[in-house]
């Protein structure tokens, strides 16, 4: 089952610790803003055993909006997402920004995990986004688990 908006709603805040802006909180979900955006420049691996980001680059915003023509690029979110036992996550677009040929894509977000999360953003056609923007809806799922995540981006950027 699902959770309402405002139960997910209280387990978001705000990076800059500003309070959630009510035009956030949706039927179903939080949506997320985006805070800053980067583009990857060196290769990652993915091992058997491991893993390694490849690095990458912030992009600088022009008059507080990132101007993106077409291709790949890594989005930061604006909130601190906690997940809470018995919960999983996950992040599905703004429509909007659908139906502009941009998409969000996610992972799972685990039981316990807590940080300034981030997603893949591809850019089909050039878009302008604003630092801030509403960019995806972060929903949360009633789910059994094993222990809780306990992996290295563990309280990223906190
Ligand atoms: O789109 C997503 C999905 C997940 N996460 C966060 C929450 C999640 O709990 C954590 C780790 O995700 P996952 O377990 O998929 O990463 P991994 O590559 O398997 O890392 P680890 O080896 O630490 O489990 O990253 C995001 O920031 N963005």
């Amino acid at each position: 089952m699902f959770r309402s908006g405002k139960f997910v709603a209280k387990r978001l805040r705000k990076a800059n610790d500003e309070p959630l802006s009510s035009d956030q909180v949706q039927p179903n979900g939080v949506d997320l803003t985006l805070g800053t955006v980067y583009e990857q420049s060196s290769p990652g691996r993915i091992d058997r055993d491991g893993k390694t980001v490849g690095e990458r680059l912030e992009l600088e915003p022009d008059d507080g909006a990132f101007r993106l023509e077409p291709g790949n690029y890594v989005a930061e979110y604006g909130e601190v997402v906690r997940v809470p036992d018995s919960h999983v996550g996950f992040v599905y677009p703004r429509s909007s920004l659908m139906r502009n040929s941009a998409m969000l894509h996610t992972a799972v977000w685990d039981a316990g995990y807590e940080g300034i999360g981030e997603g893949l953003l591809q850019v089909g056609h050039e878009i302008e986004i604003r630092r801030g923007a509403r960019i995806g809806q972060f929903v949360l799922a009633a789910a059994d688990h094993e222990g809780v995540y306990e992996g290295e981006y563990q309280g990223e950027r906190l």
